[in-house]
Order: structure tokens, then sequence, then C-alpha cells
């Protein structure tokens, strides 16, 4: 149980280099260790979902070196990993589970995958069966993990995702590299798109995107890079939010990514009528800006819709609660996909955030709020339910309140931001 941080009246003030983006830190393992060469990673996000990615690695046979935020990479080539003598340990990462996938089902070897209560109940049919179509044979209980992969022979694909994730299309792509020929990919949405661009990086033209298609060319050779991961825009979300509610903040965050697919969240502060400036905008293939945010008293109420709900995904918790601060009524629709993340986030976000008199109701695919300043706590003990982003989102929201409120699971924020709590302290120095 941790006493979280309320009523910062003197706000939020400073520099922070927020920690490397999560999703690419995960890439940047994965085709490190199926590169030729040795990789040198910077700014790498040391947190428990990229560790299990890491162990997952080296459980393979790749060498990898983990000192502070510097990872070195022994790449082994695309078809040098090695069979591991033990079931890999997904812990809670979906990333992980859901990339490796793609991977092993195009391995020589089998593999048994596990993890954690949380990513065992989290659906894995959305990878086993566009895998099975491609020649794997992959065994799932009832459709979660445990998964044991049998590897096959592996056929390209054109293969329309039913559901925007980036994760589902990464692992078809994963595998795809390995395939007898070129394979296709629609999305029904644009979803993060990290594999394609790192892919292009590691090697030559793999990946070509025309509008919603994406063609992935099979057997590239891939070659190790120097490569620096830009601040993880989604735990940046967390202080933007913060710096935008609380009084008399001022805050800039360094080097954060903004990939387009990405900044949903800059948009939504941005049409709310929050003070946001990028500022030393870079514009290589993973785009980064310094960006800058004031303390905004009044926001406008949003309506955000399915089109956009994946440039946010992971930050649509902060979204409901920027709108529980706005003047009127706001609405997100279309994401149910956030009922199968660490929480049913859309149950998780409304149960926590009532208990803090926020006036939220729970839709099928997302929530209806009612933006006050005006809030009375009712119950002060306040849960992330083992979910790291629920976690983050309720200390933002405390921040706001004036009667002291308790958090509990607090450690499952180590899952993606180990250094949350001292960010945070440091921004109220
Ligand atoms: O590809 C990725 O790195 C991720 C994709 C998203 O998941 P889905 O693909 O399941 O939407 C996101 O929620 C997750 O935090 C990271
Ligand atoms: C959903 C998330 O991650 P994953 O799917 O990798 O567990 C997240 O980080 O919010």
């Amino acid at each position: 149980m941790k006493e979280l941080v309320v009523n910062l009246n003197t706000g939020l003030h400073g520099d922070l280099a927020v920690p490397g983006d999560k999703s690419i830190s995960h890439r940047s393992v994965i085709l490190s260790s199926i590169s030729e060469g040795t990789s040198h990673i910077h700014h790498f996000l040391a947190s428990d979902d990229c560790i299990s990615t890491i162990n997952a690695f080296r459980e393979m046979g790749v060498n990898i070196d983990l000192d502070g935020d510097e990872l070195t990479v022994e790449g082994v080539g695309l078809h040098g990993l090695k069979a591991p003598q033990t079931k890999l340990d997904m812990g809670n990462s979906g990333t992980t589970t859901r990339l490796l996938s793609g991977l092993l089902a195009a391995q020589k070897f089998t593999t048994n995958l596990i993890g954690d209560d949380s990513l065992s109940k989290r659906p894995m049919k959305r990878v086993s069966e566009p895998l099975s179509m491609m020649g794997a044979s992959i065994e799932t209980t009832d459709g979660h993990l445990p998964m044991t992969i049998n590897p096959g022979h592996i056929k390209a694909v054109k293969y329309e995702l039913p559901m925007a994730s980036a994760q589902v299309k990464s692992a078809i792509i994963l595998a795809a590299l390995s395939a007898d020929e070129d394979s296709v990919i629609i999305e029904p949405q644009v979803t993060r798109d990290h594999t394609e661009t790192m892919l292009n990086q590691f090697g030559n033209n793999v990946i070509e995107r025309a509008g919603n298609e994406i063609t992935v060319h099979h057997q590239p050779k891939l070659t190790a890079q120097d490569f620096n991961v830009p601040g993880d825009i989604s735990s940046a979300a967390f202080f933007l939010v913060a710096a935008t509610l609380v009084p008399k903040s001022h805050i800039v965050l360094k080097n954060v990514g903004i990939n387009p697919t990405r900044t949903g969240i800059l948009d939504v502060l941005i049409q709310m009528g929050a003070n946001i400036k990028l500022l030393n905008q870079t514009n290589g293939s993973e785009p980064t800006a310094d960006i800058e945010v004031t303390y905004t008293p009044e926001l406008k109420p949003i309506d955000v819709t399915e089109e956009s709900i994946p440039l946010m995904i992971d930050e649509l918790p902060l979204v409901a609660l920027l709108a529980s601060r706005a003047d009127g009524h706001s609405t997100i629709t279309g994401a149910e996909e956030l009922r199968f993340k660490e929480t049913d986030r859309i149950k998780t976000v409304v149960e926590e955030l009532r208990k803090i008199g926020i006036h939220i109701e729970e839709l099928p695919d997302g929530f209806s709020i009612d933006g006050s300043n005006d809030w009375q706590v009712v119950d002060s003990s306040l849960d992330s339910h083992g979910d790291h982003r629920i976690g983050m989102t309720l200390a933002v929201a405390a921040l706001l309140l004036d009667v002291d409120v308790q958090l509990k699971g607090e450690d499952a924020i180590s899952i993606s931001y180990p250094q949350f709590f001292d960010h945070l302290q440091h921004l109220s120095d």
C-alpha cells in the first residue's frame, strides 16, 4: 500500500527525460537478436516487461548484456536461435508473447510459453489462428497461455487483421520474414508501426506500405545497428496530463518519441485546449521532440471515436481522467480492445475513478464522462488491480485531491516505468 502525493498545490516544474519507449525497446531486442553482428542499443527501457523479452532470447542462446540503459546484443541471424531448455516465461507482457509467437512459429524447434495470471487471461487466438494458417501448429489453453508452438514450413499469407492490433500485425510480420514468398497484411486502422520502421533500418526495404496494406519481403538480410530508443510517449503522457491539470505547473519532457502512430494523446490535449508546445523536433524514422506543457485552467470536453483509438490505446485511462476535469460531457467509444489489456481497463478505470468522485459510466466500448472540478472522495483505498497504467493514472489523479488516498498494487508500475515515483518527486521538488 502506498500513500499517494495529494494536493500538489505548488505544481510540477522542471525538465525530465522519460525512459525509453517500451514498444521500441522490445523490438530492439528481437531485431538485434535475429540480425548479423553486434547491436548497441542506447536509452533502452530496463522495465520488467522488456526484461521478459531479454530473458527469452538469452534462453534461446543470444548473448545480451544490459548495463543501466545500455544494451549490447550479439545477433545470431534470422535462423540462428537455439531451442530453449525451459518454458519461456513471458511474465506480464502481451507484446513479448504476441511478437515472439510470430518469430517462434518459424523456428526449427518447439517452444512452450507461459505467463503470469493476468497475461494468462489475455486472448492468444488472435495470433495462433493466422500463424496456423501460415503453417505452424499452435496449441493454446482454450485460447490463452500456456501455449505450445510447433513450428512448420512457413507459407506467405495475405491476411486482413480482424482488429486493430500492432502486436498481431507484428507477429505475422515476424513469421513472414521466414516465408517462402512475400506476404501482405491489411490493417483496419493504422496501428503503431515500429516493427516496420525498425525492420527497414535493420534490413533493406523489408517492408513496404501502401495505405493500410503492408508488404513483407521474405528472407531479408538483417544487420546489427547502433540504435537510440526515444523517450516513451506513453510514459511521458502521465506527466503531460499531470502538468495540464495541476495549477501552476510548467514542465518540459525531453526527447520524447512522436511517431504519428503514437501521438493521439497530443491531439486530444491540443483539441481540449491544453497548453502544449513541441520544441527541438527531429525527423528520423522515429521522430522526437521536447514537449513543453503548462497548466491549463479550462479544458473543453471531447468525443474520441474508433479511428483514433489505436493512436492512444494505452493512454485512454488518462484521456478519461482529462475528460473528468473538462467543462462538459465527453465520450470515448470504439475502444473495446481496452477490455483485453492487463486488466479490463474499461471496468477498472470506472471502478477506481468513481472512488474519487468522478462521474464516469461504463459503455460497452468505452466511457461516458461528466467533467467537474469538484470531486468528493468516497473511498480512499485505490487499487491498481495489478495494472501499471491504472496505478500511474490514479497517482496523477491523486495530485488533484485534498484528502489522503492510498494505492494498493503499486509494484505493478515497474512493468513499464520503474522510476515513475522518483520522476514525480523530481518534478514536484
Ligand atoms: O505493439 C506494441 O508494442 C503494443 C501494442 C498495443 O497492443 P495491441 O496490439 O494489443 O493493441 C499496446 O496496447 C501495447 O502496450 C504495446
Ligand atoms: C497493454 C500493454 O502492454 P502489453 O500488451 O505488452 O502487456 C501496456 O503497456 O499498456
